[in-house]
């Protein structure tokens, strides 16, 4: 997992380390990577004409890195230029470069050279980046590397300025930063490397971390038991689905045919009558669960008898119920059950507001946040939530006692004592009606494995699992949205055609 900072703590942090090392000594490291990652990307380019990078210098360190960089590239042969974009920049490194044989022009002279760049490097803003900054454009179809932080991006917030630049990778020194994963970030770095500059964060603790693909692999390995193999369908997990009402057909079957495409040990699904032989033909390998069966499920995980009874091992509920009915008694008592349960969508209406004994993960999109909130007690606006979603996000897991996961283009993923992990740079073309019915079917699924969750007979999930195997759930679900829309493009149905094939890329 990669650990997120606030500006602030790298603030503080860098500045020991300037006491200690320099920072001029830092910013040529900072260099180092980066005209290493400019190299890497003009090697990825195939072009046949002679390399030429552009870089952008503005007037703080940020620029000073880029000038170092420049002065690598020179050294390696690679032509370069640098423009200039303020009155002032750091004379040490532009002299620097010039003892390299680089060429420094204002902006408003060279700008017309950015078209012919193989490569523009954007050290304009950094850390030091403040609203409202000039930013100049860069000719649409040149790549850009931004150097720390993509100019025009509060690497705080995540909030971008309309002229922001975007780019195709991203080189951050030193540790991550929470604005290049919140709100606009992912739309704007492009893929992020974090650069080691050894710094000593042993005294800070992070503000949450960052479940990216190896750390979504570790934490599955961890929690796998190496019984899987041994294991008969119920011994492996069956997943109970409390979905679909006649006002929404569909999204009953879209979550069963999710958990069916993970490889679930057995689906058992409570569905209005109304919608039972439509299952019983789109997703054949699920068995119904009637009233009589949720209560004998129920009494089973009380008393552990063995027989006949549905031995369901988790629940995902909400799927396209209709919030407005209250739920009825079978699954008002599901509510109460010792089994860990996903509750989505209308779930989350009728769930009922405030702590419970259940291990359970909501799952809502900003709205359904805010609504559960409010049931609460607790009323928030938009703007509130999108300044600090892990606040708020916090707020419902400690009320409702529950792990929360906020979808959006970035998800957090919160524990009731607090602790949250992120999962970022997911594919936009997720936002797709349904596409959250496939999350739960995913989800549902893991939380049924008794290889994943490590529960047998009546032992629960602890809650640091909960929220580690919820986070893995976001981050294959975007990872599917990623792989599905490589090759056209997105809808539920498609995502769940290529669901076997990516469970099985996580070692399913
Ligand atoms: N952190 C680390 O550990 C390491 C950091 N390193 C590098 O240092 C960078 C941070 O450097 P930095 O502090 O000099 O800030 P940077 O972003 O270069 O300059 C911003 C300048 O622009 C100015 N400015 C801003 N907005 C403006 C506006 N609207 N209109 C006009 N001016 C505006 C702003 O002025 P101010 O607001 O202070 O008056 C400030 O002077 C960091 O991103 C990384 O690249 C590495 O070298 C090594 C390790
Ligand atoms: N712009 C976006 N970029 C990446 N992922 C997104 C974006 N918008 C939504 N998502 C993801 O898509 C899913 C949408 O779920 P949800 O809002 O419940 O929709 P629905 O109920 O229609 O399926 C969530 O997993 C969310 O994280």
């Amino acid at each position: 997992m990669i650990p997120v900072y606030s500006v602030a703590q790298i603030r503080a942090v860098e500045a020991q380390e300037k006491s200690k090392r320099g920072e001029t000594s830092l910013m040529k490291q900072a260099a180092a990577h980066l005209a290493s990652t400019a190299v890497a990307m003009l090697a990825e380019g195939h072009s046949t004409e002679p390399a030429f990078v552009v870089a952008l210098i503005g007037p703080g360190n940020n620029g000073g890195d880029g000038l170092y960089a420049l002065a690598e590239l020179q050294q390696q042969k690679i032509s370069t230029l640098a423009l200039q974009c303020h009155e002032q920049i750091n004379a040490e490194a532009a002299a620097a470069y010039q003892a390299a044989g680089g060429t420094i022009l204002d902006l408003s002279d060279g700008d017309g050279e950015l078209a012919n760049a193989s490569l523009v490097i954007d050290a304009i803003y950094g850390l030091g980046y403040r609203a409202g900054s000039d930013v100049p454009s860069v000719p649409a179809g040149v790549r850009v590397l931004a150097c720390d932080v993509p100019s025009g991006l509060d690497p705080e917030t995540g909030v971008a300025q309309d002229s922001v630049l975007r780019a195709e990778r991203t080189v951050t020194f030193g540790a991550m930063k929470a604005g290049l994963l919140s709100v606009d970030g992912p739309l704007v770095t492009g893929e992020i490397t974090v650069a080691d500059l050894e710094f000593d964060f042993s005294s800070v603790q992070p503000g949450t971390q960052l479940v990216d693909e190896q750390a979504a692999r570790e934490l599955l390995d961890q929690h796998r038991s190496w019984r899987d193999a041994g294991r008969h369908k119920y011994q492996r997990g069956v997943l109970g689905l409390i979905a679909g009402s006649d006002l929404y057909p569909g999204a009953a079957q879209l979550t069963a045919k999710a958990a069916v495409a993970c490889g679930v040990g057995l689906l058992r699904t409570h569905v209005p009558d109304s919608i039972q032989p439509l299952m019983a033909v789109s997703v054949p390998e699920s068995v119904p669960l009637d009233d009589e069966q949720i209560k004998e499920a129920l009494s089973f995980s009380r008393r552990q008898i063995h027989g006949k009874s549905a031995k369901i091992k988790a629940w995902a509920i909400g799927p396209g119920l209709d919030g407005r009915t209250p739920p009825t008694g079978a699954i008002a008592d599901v509510f109460a059950s010792p089994q860990p349960a996903v509750i989505d969508a209308s779930g989350l209406d009728v769930v009922p507001a405030g702590p419970s004994e259940q291990p359970r993960v909501l799952t809502p999109h900003a709205k359904e946040l805010r609504m559960l909130l409010g049931r609460a007690g607790v009323k928030i606006t938009p703007d509130e939530l999108s300044q600090d979603p892990i606040r708020w996000t916090r707020w419902a897991a400690l009320a409702y006692n529950a792990v929360v996961l906020l979808k959006g283009p970035t998800s957090y993923i919160v524990a009731p004592n607090g602790d949250s992990l992120m999962v970022s740079h997911s594919a936009p073309e997720l936002a797709t009606a349904g596409s959250g019915d496939v999350l739960t079917g995913i989800l549902g699924y893991m939380l049924s494995d008794s290889s994943l969750t490590g529960t047998e007979g009546l032992r629960t999930v602890p809650n640091r699992r909960m929220m580690e195997l919820t986070a893995c759930a976001a981050y294959i679900h975007g990872h599917l949205g990623r792989v599905t829309a490589a090759d056209g493009t997105v809808n539920a149905s498609r995502l769940i055609d290529n669901l076997p094939k990516v469970m099985k890329q996580f070692g399913f």
